[in-house]
């Protein structure tokens, strides 16, 4: 499978909920089978007794996932992000087998050590030291192996007092420095971990997401689902988007909490980037673009002394790249108003780069009069365009206080183009 080392094809997770669930709780396919026998047994009596059937008890279906593909390379740290009830846990759960999916498939090359829940993978009767070697042993790891993570175990979990104790005796603190520690260091070659930090303090939450950095840096995978974006955007690279069991975005890990944060379903652009092939050589891909408004997604509407963002995701399809970026904006007579090169903003190529990334152009102060813009995006790699896209965003400017004055300048006949940032003084 290559470089790939989780592929999801079309998965489906089914799960059968009766209508009269108790307290509102879920009810797994197992308390609705055994709800249904009691309801035919008590029905059946009250046939027996000439009582009448009353019907009403119905089974719905929800569907927590439906129709999820994606990719996961080797060495990636990819953030699921979601509401609650999205479906975050049911996927995890899915790729660490720890539930079937209902349809579609799910391939792993790798050994998964998931933190799915507190007390996952521990036996409450077994001592701190003895479920070390025992979720070691799951893991396919030889007795020498996992003693020569045992320290590094204990002291990260700082446990040394308690090895010897069953570990239900211990706080779910305690259980989860435990947990995280043995799966982190029994060197899985996918780390799967679930909001597990909200449980740990501060400190020791920061030394969570430094070793999940580490374990990417071994080239090992991270998946990791979390509420907390910062935690998130520091330690993973791309993220996959879900809202009612469905991927609504998958791709860099800012666009995706952008899209959280806002609530929105999609950063909506009218180009249909899955369908287009680069302009270019493609060694370099634009595969997405937006607009921000003083940090905020817009479609195309901002004002004069906005704080405008231009946000272009690239992915990159070649080793070594040598790249910049260009915009050309266009004002709606078509005269070429800007050109804003990377190259020359930085007087130098990049060079280093994940597969997707994401390039800010930023505009402190829009200077532009109110119209409508045309943005073009380039993107030049080893000294060829790789790929070229006219009309990517358009920027309809209205009226703005661009100097802070409290005065608008007004849009006559022959309104200027650009507003210059600029000082009046008076020498007596
Ligand atoms: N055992 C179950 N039985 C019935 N429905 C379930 C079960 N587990 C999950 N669901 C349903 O599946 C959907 C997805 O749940 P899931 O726990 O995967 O979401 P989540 O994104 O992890 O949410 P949270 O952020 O609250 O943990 C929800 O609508 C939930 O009602």
């Amino acid at each position: 499978m290559s470089d790939i080392v989780i592929k999801a094809e079309n998965l489906g997770k089914k799960y059968i909920i009766g209508h009269q669930a108790e307290n509102g709780r879920y009810q797994a396919l197992r308390d609705v089978l055994m709800h249904n026998a009691q309801t035919l047994w008590n029905k059946t009596k009250d046939l027996a007794k000439g009582n009448p059937l009353i019907h009403g008890d119905t089974l719905e279906e929800v569907w927590a996932l439906k129709d999820v593909s994606f990719e996961i390379r080797r060495g990636e740290a990819v953030g699921i992000i979601g509401r609650n009830g999205a479906g975050k846990s049911t996927l995890l759960k899915i790729l660490s087998r720890i539930t079937d999916p209902s349809a579609g498939r799910v391939t792993i090359d790798g050994r998964v050590a998931s933190l799915l829940e507190v007390g996952t993978g521990f036996h409450p009767e077994l001592s701190g030291r003895e479920n070390i070697y025992l979720n070691g042993t799951i893991l396919g790891m030889s007795r020498k192996e996992i003693n020569q993570k045992f320290d590094e175990i204990v002291d990260f979990a700082g446990i040394e007092k308690y090895l010897d104790t069953p570990v239900k005796r211990y706080s779910s603190g305690m259980y989860v420095r435990l947990a995280f520690a043995v799966a982190a260091h029994l060197e899985p070659e996918i780390l799967v971990v679930d909001e597990v930090l909200a449980v740990g303090d501060a400190e020791f939450q920061k030394k969570c997401l430094g070793k999940m950095g580490d374990v990417t840096k071994e080239g090992r995978t991270v998946l990791f689902v979390s509420h907390n974006m910062v935690a998130l955007s520091a330690l993973c690279f791309r993220s996959i988007n879900l809202d009612s069991g469905k991927i609504i975005y998958n791709g860099h890990v800012d666009t995706g909490v952008l899209i959280y944060m806002n609530g929105l379903s999609n950063i909506d652009n009218p180009i249909s980037y899955k369908t287009r092939s680069a302009t270019g050589t493609g060694e370099m891909k634009i595969i997405n673009s937006f607009l921000l408004r003083n940090g905020k997604p817009t479609l195309s509407n901002v004002a004069c002394g906005d704080k405008v963002d231009i946000c272009i995701e690239f992915e990159c399809c070649t080793e070594k790249p040598r790249f910049h970026f260009a915009l050309d904006i266009y004002n709606s007579k078509g005269n070429r108003i800007a050109y804003c090169n990377s190259l020359y903003t930085m007087g130098v190529s990049w060079v280093q780069l994940p597969k997707i990334f994401l390039a800010k152009c930023s505009f402190p102060k829009l200077p532009f009069f109110p119209d409508e813009y045309r943005v073009d995006i380039s993107i030049h790699c080893n000294d060829e365009r790789a790929d070229y896209l006219q009309g990517a965003l358009s920027l309809k400017v209205y009226e703005g206080d661009f100097y802070g004055s409290g005065k608008i300048p007004p849009i006559s006949g022959a309104s200027p183009i650009m507003l210059l940032e600029h000082k009046w003084t008076i020498d007596n």
